[in-house]
């Protein structure tokens, strides 16, 4: 007799962290992993969970120990894992079974699933999860592309397993086809931009200060009690005061100073390109990452040019200080304003309908980029639900004129000393063409009239005109 109430595919870090989550909260999960070594451990090692554990060997052992409809969550590495795991199923499943892809999926890869399946008889979900290993176990947030009659088919389970801010569920259906994939990856776009911001913080206080990884984790733990409190500062602190059992140094120094990257932040920057929305603080970010991945390149190039110039060993005084933690929160605006306008924009072209407010509210608790600032955000868009952009939206107008100077001023010192602040910058860059009444694009527009004959609009007549450019223009 079939026991289960749900299914999952990927006992990895993932997915093992939520079948246990599930079973606690009471749904007997019957769980399968490609290797099936990996099961059996997970099974022994699920304690008095293992009530609600039924441990699958084969798939179609899996699909039968689960009730009829059912729902599957695949939570397996993303791209092709995901196209041999659903083939894989469905010579076993029945009409009305629901496969919910719960990993990291391209949304383009998810709408090609989602067509896939059509006519199948078969619901497919394309969910995004945040909140890594802990965020699995103990509530994540949740964000839901497909039919929204799928979702209220498993939405019970969902919100109980997802992570609760002040007791509502970060859980919530996004849009159709591919929307939870999308705003999953938008997440990381701004998760990566977020992660860069306070790696170029950390770096100014390195390598400007010659402060050590304990004192700078100091400075990040007190920040976190302020405006810029959220998960990403929290653990950043944790990071930098944790000793290397090893060497006893801090940890932190003894890794390798190369990024790796799994996708979704190229996938935004990508995104927004394609849309020509510009999301240069999350662009900058993932190029920062490629950058330190060739670190053989970077050597080379230090010997050639030399590094920056040595630290000056001096102690930051408490203006400096809190320039640094201004010039964060206003990165983290501007780059918040950047992923907000990717969504808004992609909502439009795949008429999504994404609910700012809820994307804001979901993103409270549960997943990484976590953080008192997005209570602010959720609060704003509910009172201004159509705004344009988030940098026109009082609140953060007020935010921002307090916090610009400073980032303005961080950026200056950076780039005086040669210290990398290339997110920091872009998103400095961003906040000064946004605001600039009168843009340098003339320019832009005569060089192509020049050479191209593209034409121009005039600021003082209607229709397209051409420039006076005389022999040698393309136009002439
Ligand atoms: N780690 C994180 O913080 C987060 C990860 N994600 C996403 O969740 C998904 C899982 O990630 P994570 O748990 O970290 O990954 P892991 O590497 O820990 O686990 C990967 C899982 O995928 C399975 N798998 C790999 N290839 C195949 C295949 N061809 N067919 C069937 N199963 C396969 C593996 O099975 P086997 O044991 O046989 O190798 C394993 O169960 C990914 O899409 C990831 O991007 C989302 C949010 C956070
Ligand atoms: O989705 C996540 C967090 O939200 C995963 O941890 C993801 O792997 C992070 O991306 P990358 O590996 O590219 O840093």
């Amino acid at each position: 007799m079939s026991k289960a109430e749900i299914g999952l595919i990927g006992l990895g870090v993932m997915g093992a962290n939520l079948a246990l989550n599930i079973a606690e909260k009471g749904y007997p999960v019957a769980v399968f992993n490609r290797t099936a070594s990996r099961t059996g451990t997970f099974f022994e090692n699920a304690g008095d969970l293992r009530e609600n554990v039924v441990p699958c060997a084969t798939l179609e052992e899996f699909v039968a120990q689960i009730k009829p409809p059912r729902p599957i969550i695949l939570m397996v590495q993303a791209g092709k894992a995901v196209d041999e795991q659903i083939e894989g199923l469905r010579d076993f499943l029945s009409a009305g079974d629901i496969i919910i892809d719960a990993g990291n999926a391209n949304f383009r890869d998810t709408i090609r699933r989602f067509d896939e399946l059509e006519n199948s008889g078969l619901t497919f979900i394309g969910m995004g999860v945040s909140g890594g290993e802990e965020g699995a176990r103990h509530g994540p947030s949740i964000m839901v592309g497909g039919e929204k009659q799928a979702y209220e088919r498993v939405e019970s389970v969902l919100k109980s397993i997802a992570a609760k801010f002040e007791g509502e569920p970060c859980c919530a259906w996004l849009g159709h086809g591919g929307a939870g994939h999308f705003v999953k990856t938008i997440h990381n776009g701004i998760e990566y931009a977020d992660m860069q911001m306070i790696a170029e913080i950390y770096g100014i206080l390195r390598d400007g200060f010659g402060m050590g990884a304990k004192d700078i984790g100091g400075i990040f733990a007190k920040w976190n009690e302020g405006r810029l409190n959220s998960y990403l500062v929290e653990i950043t602190a944790a990071v930098l005061e944790a000793d290397d059992p090893m060497s006893g140094d801090p940890i932190v120094d003894r890794i390798l100073d190369r990024a790796g990257q799994k996708g979704t932040g190229r996938w935004s920057a990508i995104e927004a390109q394609m849309m020509g929305v510009p999301a240069t603080a999350i662009e900058s970010a993932v190029a920062a990452r490629s950058i330190s991945a060739d670190r053989e390149l970077r050597l080379l190039a230090s010997k050639t040019y030399g590094s920056a110039p040595a630290p000056t060993n001096t102690k930051p005084d408490a203006s400096v200080i809190q320039d640094l933690e201004l010039a964060l929160f206003a990165g983290k605006i501007a780059a918040y304003a950047q992923g907000f306008a990717v969504m808004d924009q992609a909502s439009d072209e795949f008429q999504w309908n994404l609910p700012m407010p809820t994307i804001a509210r979901i993103w409270r608790a549960g997943c990484i980029i976590r953080s008192q600032f997005l209570g602010t955000l959720a609060r704003s868009f509910e009172a201004d639900p159509d705004a344009e952009n988030l940098l026109l939206i009082n609140d953060f107008v007020s935010m921002m004129e307090e916090a610009h100077p400073a980032l303005r001023r961080v950026v200056a010192q950076a780039a005086l000393a040669g210290l990398p602040v290339p997110a920091l910058s872009a998103a400095l860059g961003y906040f000064d063409a946004f605001r600039q009444a009168r843009s340098t694009a003339n320019l832009i527009q005569a060089q192509r009239d020049y050479f191209g004959a593209h034409g121009f609009e005039r600021i003082d007549e209607g229709g397209e005109h051409h420039g006076p450019w005389g022999s040698g223009a393309a136009s002439a």
